[in-house]
């Protein structure tokens, strides 16, 4: 296979979701493995709903996946190149000057659904003489512009559903241009994949009747055809749909949630494919677990309880170098004995935060027996304290008062952290420091 180039092409009207998120994956990943190029195409030809805000969000949630794109293109640019192959689809025939309104649209909709009809556009517009054309405008209507398609199947291979036929006789000429001569979808994603040189269009299956579609616009350019792959779209949690305009499950609140990349990345790949559900901490090793050819073919649900399991996974193996400047931001940077004591009870990295509270103090210590807590202060090793402290220690309280197992810790604890619950004592202890330990266990907060 000669060098793939893929791209991702949100339309920049809101912040990207998980959803958008595994398409940019899929996309970007594939690229990485095979050599190849990522592009980034904002679709913003919808001027008004458009926001170069947006565009820079998704530029920063996508560098934050450690997916940045080689190349960006924004669609709003290119107009020209679009208008170039409007006239050429106007030259051959394929482009039609249509001058309903979208009442009358609605109207004839219902019509024909009343009547029990497939609700397809009638090609009223094409049997317009040219009078009758002058007589529309100069009563001030100005066209829209439909692909007149030919009505006949439409079947491509693709790399993810295999074969795949769209009867295009049942559909309406799609408009590819707005009567203020602003384009849709359509026709720019065309021009543009044609001039990048996109060898696979890899995007979520909600385009797999666009892609008929497009397929004939293709051809009526005489363009070559990429591969197309159509993957699976995610839900949420309870099944519902993603929309960008409504914000759903987007990447910036995951990524303000203190959730890591990797785990975001980890589930939106793995999801709904045939590999099983797991963090992986390297987009290498994330990008050779994907298999076009096995990803299921229903929706997917994104469950954010599984994305904290997953995150949690990934933290408990971290290692110090990778979370040291962020506990450094967090003013948590307790060094590598503290973070390797306390990761395995995190589910963000950020959480560490309350733990190094925990270390250093004050900490209002929890004392229900006030005799046993002296008697264990009382055998104290003598400092310096190491890892081994707190089995000598807990040794000696045992001796000296006969209680051990859980008797014996859960007060220990309770004094030292006033929790219940936390990282091993034998790997706090030293970090909390003798003067602290002793100051608690007397009943002070320290
Ligand atoms: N729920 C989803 N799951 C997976 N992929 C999705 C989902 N929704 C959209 N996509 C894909 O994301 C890419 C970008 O699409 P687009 O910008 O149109 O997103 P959108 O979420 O549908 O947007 P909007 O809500 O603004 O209509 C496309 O490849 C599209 O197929």
């Amino acid at each position: 296979m000669s060098k793939p180039i893929v791209r991702f092409a949100p339309s920049p009207t809101g912040r990207i979701h998980i959803g958008n998120a595994r398409q940019a994956l899929m996309n970007a990943l594939f690229a990485r493995r095979e050599k190849g190029v990522f592009v980034l195409r904002f679709d913003d030809t919808d001027l008004e709903r458009s926001k170069r805000e947006y565009a820079d969000s998704i530029e920063v949630d996508l560098a934050w996946l450690g997916i940045p794109p080689d190349v960006v293109v924004r669609q709003s640019e290119r107009v020209e190149f679009y208008d170039e192959a409007a006239d050429r689809l106007r030259a051959v025939g394929r482009l039609y000057p249509c001058y309903e309104t979208s009442e009358e649209l609605e109207f004839r909709r219902k019509r024909q659904l009343a009547r029990g009809l497939p609700p397809v556009y009638d090609r009223a517009a094409l049997k317009l003489t040219e009078e009758e054309r002058a007589k529309l405008e100069a009563e001030g209507r100005r066209p829209h512009w439909r692909f007149r398609l030919d009505h006949r199947t439409v079947a491509w291979t693709d790399l993810v559903r295999g074969d795949c036929h769209v009867d295009c006789g049942s559909l309406s000429d799609p408009v590819l241009v707005r009567e203020d001569g602003t384009y849709l979808y359509t026709l720019p994603s065309i021009v543009d994949d044609v001039d990048l040189k996109i060898s696979h269009v890899i995007r979520g299956e909600d385009h797999v009747t666009n892609t008929a579609v497009q397929i004939q616009i293709f051809e009526a350019l005489g363009a070559h055809l990429p591969l197309f792959g159509h993957i699976n779209l995610l839900t949420t949690a309870s099944g519902e749909g993603l929309s960008k305009r409504l914000g759903h499950l987007s990447l910036t609140s995951l990524r303000e949630a203190g959730l890591e990349p990797q785990a975001v990345a980890s589930l939106a790949v793995l999801v709904g494919t045939a590999e099983s559900v797991r963090p992986v901490a390297d987009l290498d090793e994330l990008a050779s677990l994907i298999d076009f050819a096995h990803i299921s073919r229903a929706p997917a649900k994104f469950d954010e309880h599984e994305l904290d399991q997953l995150n949690a996974r990934l933290i408990h193996e971290m290692p110090y170098e990778a979370a040291r400047s962020r506990l450094a931001a967090l003013d948590s940077d307790g060094g590598e004995a503290f973070w390797l004591a306390v990761r395995g009870n995190l589910t963000r990295v950020a959480d560490a935060v309350h733990w190094w509270a925990v270390v250093r103090g004050p900490v209002t210590p929890v004392i229900e027996d006030k005799a046993f807590i002296e008697a264990a202060a009382k055998v104290l090793p003598d400092a310096p304290w190491d890892s081994a402290t707190w089995k000598t220690w807990t040794e000696a309280v045992k001796a000296a008062t006969g209680v051990k197992g859980k008797a014996l810790f859960m007060p220990l604890r309770l004094a030292l952290t006033g929790l219940d619950h936390g990282p091993e004592l034998a790997a706090l202890l030293p970090l909390i420091g003798p003067d602290r330990v002793k100051a608690r266990l007397s009943g002070q907060a320290a």
